[in-house]
């Protein structure tokens, strides 16, 4: 099937010395994983905004100094709709992370990132983003315990 429509949206992953904050997605669309923290971008707002609402609607934090780091799609198979998804880091934040409808946070050592319970793309590029690396990244998924190709550059 070929693709019809896109979604944009933001994926931020906050970092503070050698952790990295994720939070349990409580509900909806990848509940029961681990990511990080944003969703779809609303009309009116730039991507950057959706990043930084996303950021504090899901753990109430705040961040001026988000940068896009990542631009990853992902298809399903027989899902006519590509999730774009634009991916932004900092290591400067306002606040402490606190749980809310959406997310549980918690900080992760980078050593110990709980691969097992997140999407399987992440242990892909994310341990690029953690060596500071730019990347680009498409990936077809069929359910979504399952990557059937994907193809993932730095820049
Ligand atoms: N495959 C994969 N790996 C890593 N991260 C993601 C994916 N697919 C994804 O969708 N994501 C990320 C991108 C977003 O940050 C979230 C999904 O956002 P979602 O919860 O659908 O958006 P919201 O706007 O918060 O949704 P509602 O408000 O409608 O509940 O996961």
């Amino acid at each position: 099937m070929s693709t019809t429509s896109r979604k944009v949206l933001t994926l931020v992953i906050i970092r503070k010395g050698s952790d990295i904050l994720l939070g349990m997605k409580k509900r909806g669309f990848g509940a029961g994983k681990w990511n990080g923290f944003g969703g779809k971008v609303e009309p009116g707002e730039t991507i950057l905004e959706g990043a930084k609402r996303e950021l504090q609607e899901e753990c109430h934090l705040t961040s001026d100094s988000l940068k896009e780091v990542g631009l990853l799609e992902f298809e399903f198979k027989n899902d006519p709709v590509l999730l774009e998804t634009h991916v932004f880091t900092s290591n400067q934040f306002q606040g402490e992370p606190k749980e809310t409808e959406e997310m549980n946070p918690q900080w992760f050592s980078m050593d110990n990132i709980p691969y097992q319970q997140m999407w399987l793309d992440d242990k892909y590029w994310l341990p690029l983003l953690i060596q500071g690396e730019q990347f680009k990244g498409y990936f077809l998924f069929e359910g979504h315990e399952r990557i059937l190709n994907y193809d993932l550059t730095t820049l």
